[in-house]
């Protein structure tokens, strides 16, 4: 996804902005990343949003600016990331309420373009007060008392500037732990964050009511703590978990996975975000992680089998212009219900049938003419972080949406010990995967026709949400 239209100031904001880009009306969360240098920031970006190879992260190079990453799942969610140089010396003795300098590195920004903001210092005080979610990163493989001092005096900021800021705690790279120094460094970081909490409040513990399970007292601290690495799916875990806090929506979509849960005999439900497999929501039943992989690995099952043996739908052949309009198709046209249908049928032979077209494909597998007619970069639908015109501070890559991901897609796996895994896409860029017995299986076309309620249900909450979001337009009587 990404919204080429907006640039960023020194503090990260947007100050400009072309009137034709619908993502522009669209509620965009911002996530502040942060945390010490090689801490892992940029690698937790990589892989999540540009599928980059874990081992590959190793050869990334030290961010030296402030970055903004724009990323949107389907036409629901929209966020961005803002990624703040670790190196940079945040805040300088005896002015703690902005970033004066670069903590000594200027010298070699000198014919940097990015000099001014850099030496004129980032607005730490804008990005606070413009933020809802500090996500800070702390390398649990390093000394982290400094990390933490630095976690400190950013949440003592906020607490100041933006009290509704919710404080995300990656306790990062625990690949190396065993799990007994998993729980013991998360509790030690949590103790000595605390403590340091309570020392600037004048031994006041604020913390009797800070969180794990925050409070809704508007003066609490929000802080979460997660244990996460790369190398695993705990990272798509938690960050689905900071995205699922920023979604106006959640709470709706938590509704209708629970009743979906309690008409369709089904374990659990999450809804994936395909690109990037962060979950935007589940039913409110405790995730249990293994389950949680497995739906990761389907989703990748499901698109490699389908790239390899199927063959891009007719209907993708028609221009990507905003998912919007598939929906309002979905829903009017009985033909699209009859498609379902024939997904049933599908799921049950596990076939990927997807009817073939003669198009050209880029190197990314997008057909050009979807690209010379409406690019995905500017979809509103399509994960694909963009780039701004700013390019020196805003990071882009270009993965496209799965060509072969569409309203044909589903599959249902058993697996070893009696439960199994039914898949059903919501939209272009959102699946559905259900966790349930196999004897539940038995009546699959209550779930199928209840799935498909859901399924309508969603895109109007998300179309309402578009349209309550979007400016009114001027009466077409009145002459401008
Ligand atoms: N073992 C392990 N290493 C990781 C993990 N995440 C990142 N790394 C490594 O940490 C190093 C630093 O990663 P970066 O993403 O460049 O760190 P950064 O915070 O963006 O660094 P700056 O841009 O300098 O602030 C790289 O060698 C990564 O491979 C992880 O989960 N486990």
């Amino acid at each position: 996804m990404i919204d080429s239209s907006s640039t960023i100031n020194d503090s990260g904001g947007d100050t400009s902005h072309t009137p034709n880009i619908n993502m522009n009306s669209v509620i965009r969360p911002r996530i502040l990343l942060t945390g010490l240098r090689r801490s892992g920031k940029t690698s937790i970006q990589r892989v999540i949003f540009t599928k980059m190879q874990p081992s590959q992260t190793q050869f990334l190079e030290s961010t030296p600016h402030l970055t903004m990453n724009q990323f949107s799942c389907g036409s629901f969610i929209s966020f961005q990331v803002q990624e703040l140089p670790g190196q940079l010396q945040v805040f300088t003795s005896g002015h703690n309420s902005g970033i004066e300098g670069n903590g000594g590195q200027a010298s070699s920004y000198d014919d940097d373009p990015m000099q001014s903001i850099i030496s004129g210092g980032y607005d730490m005080e804008r990005l606070l007060k413009r933020c809802n979610a500090v996500v800070y990163i702390i390398d649990a493989q390093d000394d982290y008392s400094e990390s933490i001092l630095r976690l400190n005096t950013i949440i003592q900021l906020g607490k100041r500037l933006n009290p509704r800021i919710r404080y995300e705690v990656f306790i990062h790279k625990v690949d190396q732990l065993s799990d007994e120094a998993k729980i013991e460094t998360q509790r030690d970081i949590h103790n000595q964050v605390r403590d340091r909490s309570a020392d600037h409040v004048g031994g006041m513990d604020l913390w009797s009511s800070t969180s794990i399970t925050p409070n809704s007292n508007p003066q609490d601290i929000l802080i979460n703590f997660h244990l996460t690495s790369i190398y695993d799916h705990s990272i798509f875990e938690a960050f689905s978990k900071v995205i699922q806090k920023l979604i106006p929506q959640f709470g709706h979509l938590e509704r209708l996975l629970n009743l979906l849960l309690s008409t369709s005999n089904i374990e659990q439900a999450f809804l994936f975000d395909v690109q990037t497999k962060i979950s935007i929501a589940t039913d409110s039943s405790p995730t249990d992680m293994q389950m949680y992989e497995l739906c990761c690995d389907m989703i990748d099952l499901l698109i490699n089998m389908s790239e390899i043996y199927g063959k891009p739908n007719k209907n993708n052949a028609r221009t990507i212009q905003d998912d919007d309009d598939d929906d309002e198709e979905y829903i009017n046209e009985r033909g699209n219900l009859n498609d379902d249908d024939d997904d049933d049928e599908n799921e049950h032979h596990h076939e990927w049938n997807i009817e073939s077209q003669n198009e050209t494909y880029n190197e990314n597998n997008v057909p050009l003419n979807e690209i010379r007619s409406n690019s995905y970069v500017n979809s509103p639908l399509s994960t694909t972080p963009v780039i701004n015109h700013r390019s020196a501070m805003i990071e882009t890559t270009s993965e496209p949406a799965s060509a072969v991901f569409d309203s044909m897609s589903s599959s249902v796996i058993k697996l070893t010990g009696g439960r199994a895994l039914y898949l059903k896409e919501i939209n272009r860029h959102l699946a559905l995967i259900c966790i349930l017995r196999e004897e539940a299986l038995t009546r699959q076309a209550l779930i199928d026709y209840n799935v498909r309620q859901l399924k309508k249900s969603i895109i109007k909450l998300f179309r309402l949400n578009n349209q309550l979001s979007r400016p009114p337009m001027p009466p077409s009587n009145i002459v401008q």
